[in-house]
Order: structure tokens, then sequence, then C-alpha cells
């Protein structure tokens, strides 16, 4: 059921951009000009005004459920009269989830800036799935190389091993690194967490539910260890323009590098160039959206629905 036809039955509570804009309040803005054009990275499009307006707000309502889950945990632990990890505290996960291309990583690193400015100055740390995914050579050995970002490409045992060390307060606990330089992840580089505040969790999978385990046994979802979790949304025909408008960004940049795996793909005509990029995103990334990051859209959160360019249309928060 189309959620937008009938308001009145979504779990959701839908916020126009402005409405949703109010809701900043009088949050100051913590980040400089300076500050935020390095966030842009690849991404010379992030607006200030985008900052002020969609993500500041969401920063806000961050910061009241963090002080909220982190009082009913010391709550909780004064009940059982102790403590389950020496500091007394339990790592704050925050999902994002949606397409390739729809802003995931940007978005994390916006919430990760804007996060450590709170007033009490959390500790913020950010880990990308793809450091999960199964190494080229397994892939290629499984025939699953044209799978890469569907379920079955990555290490998902991997994947909840780590989230539990997080959660039971281990440190420092090491994420596995992919490089899209490489296209591959990275067999000697880690990413090192230690008992951060808030750990953001950026993947195309992160609300999957996965397959039944054949043993009867069951397995947790990786969204179980979330505290909270957004989705970033966006029409099929816009992401296909971002993807491929990224794609020829990097056949200008690091594609010249003989090092970089897409290294041929500099060497084609813009034309070809272009045909690849749909190519790859026709075979792979749209069937993977709709196969399987589309479903989990209705298990988030929160839901972020983008127009054209970039520009959050509409947020929708699950009610209580
Ligand atoms: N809020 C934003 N404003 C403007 N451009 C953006 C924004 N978020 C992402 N982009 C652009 O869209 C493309 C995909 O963003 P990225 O964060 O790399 O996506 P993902 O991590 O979901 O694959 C990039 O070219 C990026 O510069
Ligand atoms: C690495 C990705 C699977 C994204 O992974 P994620 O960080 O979301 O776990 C994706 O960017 C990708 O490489 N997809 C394969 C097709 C392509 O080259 O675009």
């Amino acid at each position: 059921m189309d959620q937008r036809l009938d308001p009145g039955l979504s779990p959701y509570r839908h916020f126009g951009r402005q409405a949703w804009a109010q809701l900043r309040e009088d949050t100051p803005m913590p980040l400089r000009q300076e500050e935020i054009a390095r966030l842009q990275g690849l991404n010379d499009l992030l607006s200030l005004r985008e900052v002020e307006e969609i993500y500041l707000p969401l920063s806000r309502l961050l910061s009241l459920y963090v002080g909220a889950t982190q009082k009913l945990f010391r709550a909780m632990s004064h009940f059982l009269d102790h403590h389950s990890n020496d500091e007394g505290k339990m790592p704050y996960i925050i999902g994002v989830a949606g397409s390739v291309a729809v802003g995931k990583s940007t978005t994390a690193r916006v919430l990760e800036a804007l996060l450590a400015r709170w007033p009490n100055t959390p500790k913020v740390s950010l880990v990308t799935t793809d450091g999960f995914l199964l190494p080229n050579a397994v892939l290629e050995r499984e025939g699953l190389m044209e799978k890469k970002g569907f379920p079955e490409s990555y290490d998902l045992s991997l994947l909840l091993r780590f989230l539990t060390d997080i959660k039971a307060g281990r440190r420092p606990v090491k994420a596995p690194l992919y490089s899209h330089f490489f296209y591959d992840v990275m067999p000697d580089q880690v990413v090192e967490v230690d008992r951060p505040d808030i750990l953001i969790v950026e993947g195309l999978n992160v609300l999957q539910t996965g397959r039944p385990p054949r043993d009867g046994k069951a397995i947790p979802f990786v969204s179980d260890f979330f505290d909270f979790s957004v989705y970033i949304d966006a029409e099929e025909d816009v992401l296909e323009h971002w993807y491929v408008q990224r794609f020829m960004r990097l056949r200008e940049t690091a594609f010249k590098d003989p090092l970089s795996y897409f290294h041929r793909y500099s060497k084609l005509s813009e034309e070809e160039a272009r045909e690849t990029a749909l190519s790859i995103w026709h075979r792979i990334n749209l069937p993977n959206l709709r196969e399987n990051i589309l479903p989990t859209r209705q298990r988030a959160d929160l839901i972020l629905r983008k127009s054209g360019d970039h520009e959050v249309e509409e947020v929708q928060l699950r009610k209580l």
C-alpha cells in the first residue's frame, strides 16, 4: 500500500520541507563554512541551507533520542545494581540505508560532524558496510562479481559479530575497510572503533532481514543492533542520473590513476563511459534497489525523501 495515499493509516508522521526545517528551533549552527566545504569531499553541491534546514533538525531530534536512551540505560544498570561494562555506557547505533548513489556517505558524514558538536561533545564513529563485502577473489570464485552489493555478496556473520562486540562494550573493535579506488576489500587495513558514544553504520544492506536460517537457529538482523535508522529515498530515474553523474566525475579524477580498478574507463569516449555507467546501473544497482533495498524502506525510523537536486522535500518520522 502506498502510504502517501492514506496518511491516516501511515505509521509515519509526514513533514514537508518547511515544517521540518522549523523543528530546528534555536539549535545553533555548529559548523563553519570551511568545515562544510571539507565534508563535501566529492560533493560540491551540498549547501549550507540544506544542512541548516534538514540535517540540523535531525541532529536535534537525535540528541533527544540519545539522551533518553542513555538515561534508560543508566536507570536499568541501577535497577540491576551493576554496570554491564566498566564505564556504564552503551554505544548508540544509527543505521543509514538507501540505494547506491542516493547520498548515504554524504548524509552519514554530515551527521557525524553535527553530532560530534553537541554541547556534551560525544565521541562519534562511522563505519560503512562495504568493508564487510566478500573480497573480489571470493566473489569471482563464486560467480558473484555482478552481484556486488546484493545480500549474498556480504560476510553477514562478520558484520553481526562486529555489532555484537560494539554493543558488548569491547574495545577496540576492528572493522574491515573497502576501497572504491581498488574496488575491493583492503586485506591489511582496518578501522578501529573504540567505545564511541554514537556509532553510525552506513550501507545498502543495513535494514535487510536476511534469509531464513537453514538449521532453524535464529540469527539476529543487523537492524536489531540499531537504536535509530534512516532510509534515504529518491525516484529511480533520479538515482540513475546521480549514479552516472558520479561515474563521469570519477572518470575525470580517480579513474585517471593507472592503479585505479576502473582506469580502463578513463580512456573511453564520453559517450562510451556514459553507456558503461548506465549498463552497470541497470545490470547491478537498479535490480538490487528493487529486489533488496527498497523493500526495507518501511523498516526505517525516519525516511528522507530527496528531489532531483538532492534537496530533501519530505521527511517521514515513525510514530512512537
Ligand atoms: N546532500 C547532497 N547534496 C548534494 N549532492 C549530494 C548530496 N548527497 C550526495 N550527493 C551527491 O550524490 C552522489 C552520491 O552520493 P554518495 O554520498 O556518494 O552516495 P552513496 O554513499 O549513497 O553511494 C555524489 O556525487 C554526491 O556528491
Ligand atoms: C560497494 C557498493 C556495493 C556499496 O556498498 P555499501 O557501502 O552500501 O555497503 C557499491 O558502491 C558498488 O560498488 N556496487 C556494485 C556496482 C557498481 O560498481 O556500482
